[in-house]
């Protein structure tokens, strides 16, 4: 984050030089032959500084590197002065240079300054009953997150209660989501960190909207709106009170904000003291980020080895596999996370970067993707790192843990099929003469295809927070070896400014003027067919 060029480290330099020498020759079969302890070495349980019941197991052992390369990729993360900026995010220092600010969510885990109170319960509708819907209307960060969590702690959720998340400008989301609620019931938390979003804003004026035409009174609007933003203005010009506001601040970032005021749909689903716990989980987590030597610390170790793959190997992608049906969402909130934040071609200090900056994430729940995406990974062209991420026991038992112990057969034998694939031999041998060359060469696996392997007990608001922070520590650490600042968000800016531009010239083909012919056609194409 020093802004410079990591291209101009001296270990870049060796990395590029090893990646050259050495390419060929890593190859997991024969690491993994070489060394009987490769396991050991290569693995680490972690364990909650701040609690010995939360732990998981992170196995790296199939990956590409030796230990000299793990080394080296530890001295690159030195050279970048990793030590130096990840304490300067934690002291509050203005890391966030282009907009000016500190980037504190860790401090929303130290939550002895942070207190929510539980809104619902004892929070009673415009009629006197009892609410039983809440509406959560977001996006971006004051959604992903949000919904990530509830579907991945539902076990956890109080069951009298439903939680929608309403984020698309497109009516339809809105439209499809008031039809399941009951305007006396339901309390719709407009969550926007700056209450100028238009998705958001229009979204909870549809709300309002349909709310009034049931509860007619606008004094009623007290009873089921509240907001969670930094922008109180915003906020009561809307019509919400002061008093159903619930703050938080601008060193909080949009996809770093569950953890704050943005969380009251999370904390109201689960129960407040379920995500305090998720906030123990991230602050024990950010202790051992904070504290543990690099060779040991979990988030360096993923970034680094993301950089090999993602610098030297080329990998265009990553892949998050969760073998959890909960954790469905985890890829789509991660996307954000990581994308937003390391989707940056211009380093802190105003350089065009040289070598690729942050991954494309992607991913979908095992065994989900194996039934659609997985071809590609064991036998495309493209090498995608890939996290194999499950709990060893689940919430649902079922049939004495059948489909359990199935989906864990799923999630060890792909990472071990990815890394040790099967040779043309192999494919001969079972085939038999017959075979005709191109049957055998389709059925080969090439194999040594990296991934890593997630393993933790049971999945609790703890081990989730965790999680959670595992990844916004690693995704930090990318940052600052690449130089770039992962906690601003320009790139999101130009396309809703043409929006806006575009908006106010869709009445008639006259009014479409300043485009190129593409977009001018399309327009066109739009007024000509559209009936409103
Ligand atoms: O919370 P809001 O201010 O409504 O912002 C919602 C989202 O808006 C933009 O898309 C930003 O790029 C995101 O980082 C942010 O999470």
């Amino acid at each position: 984050m020093s802004g410079r060029l990591a291209s101009e480290y001296s270990t870049w330099k060796k990395l590029q030089q090893t990646y050259d020498v050495q390419h060929a020759r890593l190859i997991l079969k024969d690491l993994f032959a070489q060394d009987p302890n490769r396991f050991s070495k290569f693995s680490e349980e972690y364990v909650d500084p701040t609690d010995k019941n939360t732990t998981f197991l992170l196995d790296y052992s199939k990956h590409l590197i030796t230990q000299p390369i793990l080394d080296t990729l530890l001295s690159l993360a030195r050279e970048a002065e990793l030590e130096t900026y990840r304490d300067k995010m934690f002291a509050g220092e203005h890391i966030n240079t282009s907009e000016d600010r500190a980037v504190l969510h860790v401090a929303l885990r130290n939550f002895d300054d942070f207190k929510i109170q539980e809104a619902c319960g004892s929070w009673k509708g415009y009629t006197g009953k009892t609410i039983n819907t809440i509406v959560n209307i977001g996006i971006g960060g004051s959604d992903l997150g949000p919904v990530m969590v509830t579907e991945g702690l539902k076990p956890y959720a109080k069951r009298d209660l439903t939680a929608h998340f309403v984020s698309n400008i497109d009516g339809t989301h809105i439209a499809e989501t008031l039809r399941l609620c009951d305007p006396e019931r339901t309390l719709f938390i407009i969550a926007s960190k700056t209450f100028t979003t238009q998705e958001t804003i229009t979204n909870a004026e549809s709300a309002r909207d349909w709310f009034l035409a049931a509860a007619k009174d606008k004094a009623h609007v007290a009873k089921h709106f509240v907001a969670l933003s930094t922008n109180t203005k915003a906020v009561t010009a809307f019509g919400i009170d002061k008093a159903n506001m619930f703050a938080f601040w601008d060193w909080v970032g949009g996809r770093y904000s569950l953890w704050s005021a943005i969380g009251l749909s999370i904390a109201i689903y689960i129960g407040y003291d379920n995500f305090e716990q998720l906030l123990k989980g991230a602050h024990g987590m950010d202790k051992h980020f904070k504290e543990t030597p690099l060779e040991k610390n979990l988030p360096v170790l993923m970034a680094v080895i993301g950089v090999w793959y993602n610098d030297f190997y080329g990998s265009q992608t990553h892949a998050l596999l969760p073998y959890d049906q909960y954790l469905h969402k985890f890829a789509d909130y991660f996307q954000q996370g990581d994308m937003e934040s390391n989707g940056k071609f211009v380093t802190k200090g105003g350089q065009r970067v040289n070598y690729q900056t942050g991954p494309i994430i992607w991913g979908a729940a095992g065994t989900n993707g194996q039934h659609s995406f997985y071809q590609l990974v064991h036998q495309g062209t493209k090498l995608i790192p890939a996290d194999f991420i499950a709990p060893a026991t689940s919430h649902n038992p079922i049939a004495n843990s059948k489909h359990h112990r199935i989906l864990l057969s799923n999630y060890f034998a792909q990472p071990e099929a990815l890394a040790f694939g099967k040779t043309e031999e192999e494919v001969r041998k079972e085939l038999g003469n017959g075979a005709s060359e191109a049957l055998v060469k389709s059925k080969v696996f090439e194999g040594n295809r990296p991934s890593s392997s997630i393993l933790f007990p049971l999945m609790t608001p703890r081990t989730l927070g965790a999680l959670i922070a595992l990844y916004e520590h690693k995704i930090f650490t990318q940052g600052v070896i690449w130089g770039i600042n992962s906690f601003d968000q320009m790139g999101v800016e130009l396309g809703k400014v043409l929006a806006k531009n575009i908006l106010s010239q869709l009445n008639q083909p006259s009014d479409v003027t300043g485009h190129d012919s593409s977009t001018t056609g399309l327009i066109h194409y739009y007024q000509k067919h559209r009936k409103e």
